[in-house]
């Protein structure tokens, strides 16, 4: 029987990464990404992006929406310090299984809580579930159409704070218009873009990073 896209990475993952290296899954799945395969991970080029942001909140709390495999999970929990958290939201039960072995085989399983589900469902049980008073980074990577609503969501029940930083990823491609409509004209956000590319491709794109003001 046929096997999917994330169970094909996977393999490449386990073939060609060393056990607990992150930096060596990270290069697994970018190479089988370019030379194999086109997928929706962020990629290298915004990952580096990811990763300059993550090293200057060094943050204690991380929300990731939308996991796939795993990649950016795995790009943002090796940079946490030692006591810090990451909690990952997938909605789509396949990918969820992937990015669970793709975590574990980078070593990360300690600093990331995966849960499976629809963003819109577990963003009002962070805190009874997770002991989650706020967000210090909030990695925006799920469904383009809801990064808005879940955004005014996380508002909304409190799981942002004075300083807490919003990273959302395709403002450009996909596109995620009515979310960069909002956050660039809230007088509640501070926001930066930085010009990319699509993941693997020249096609443009970019993050969008935004301060929560309070
Ligand atoms: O998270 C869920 N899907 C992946 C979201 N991510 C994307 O859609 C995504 C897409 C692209 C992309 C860009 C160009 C193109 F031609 C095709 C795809 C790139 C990216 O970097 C993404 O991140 C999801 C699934 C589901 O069933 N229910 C709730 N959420
Ligand atoms: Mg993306």
């Amino acid at each position: 029987t046929q096997t999917t896209r994330p169970q094909r990475m996977l393999a490449a993952v386990q073939k060609n990464a060393t056990r607990g290296d992150p930096r060596s899954v990270v290069k697994a799945i970018d190479q089988f990404c370019r030379q194999k395969e086109w997928a929706m991970n962020v990629g290298d080029e915004k990952g580096c992006i990811l990763d300059s942001v993550v090293t200057e909140v060094n943050p204690e709390t991380v929300l990731e929406l939308g996991t796939y495999c795993g990649y950016s999970t795995v790009r943002i929990a090796s940079l946490l310090p030692p006591q810090a958290k990451l909690i990952t939201l997938e909605f789509n039960p396949g990918n969820a299984a992937i990015a669970r072995q793709v975590i574990a085989w980078a070593g990360l399983e300690d600093k990331v809580e995966l849960v499976e589900g629809a963003s819109g469902d577990f963003i009002p049980k962070m805190k009874e579930m997770f002991g989650i008073k706020t967000f210090d980074l909030v990695f925006l990577d799920h469904w383009k159409d809801r990064y808005l609503p879940d955004t005014k969501l996380m508002e909304e029940c409190g799981l942002l704070r004075k300083g807490s930083i919003l990273l959302a990823d395709n403002v450009i491609c996909p596109g995620t218009p009515d979310y960069l409509e909002y956050i660039r004209n809230s007088p509640r956000y501070k926001s930066q873009f930085f010009k990319s590319h699509l993941e693997y491709t020249k096609v443009e794109d970019g993050l969008e990073k935004s301060i929560f003001l309070g």
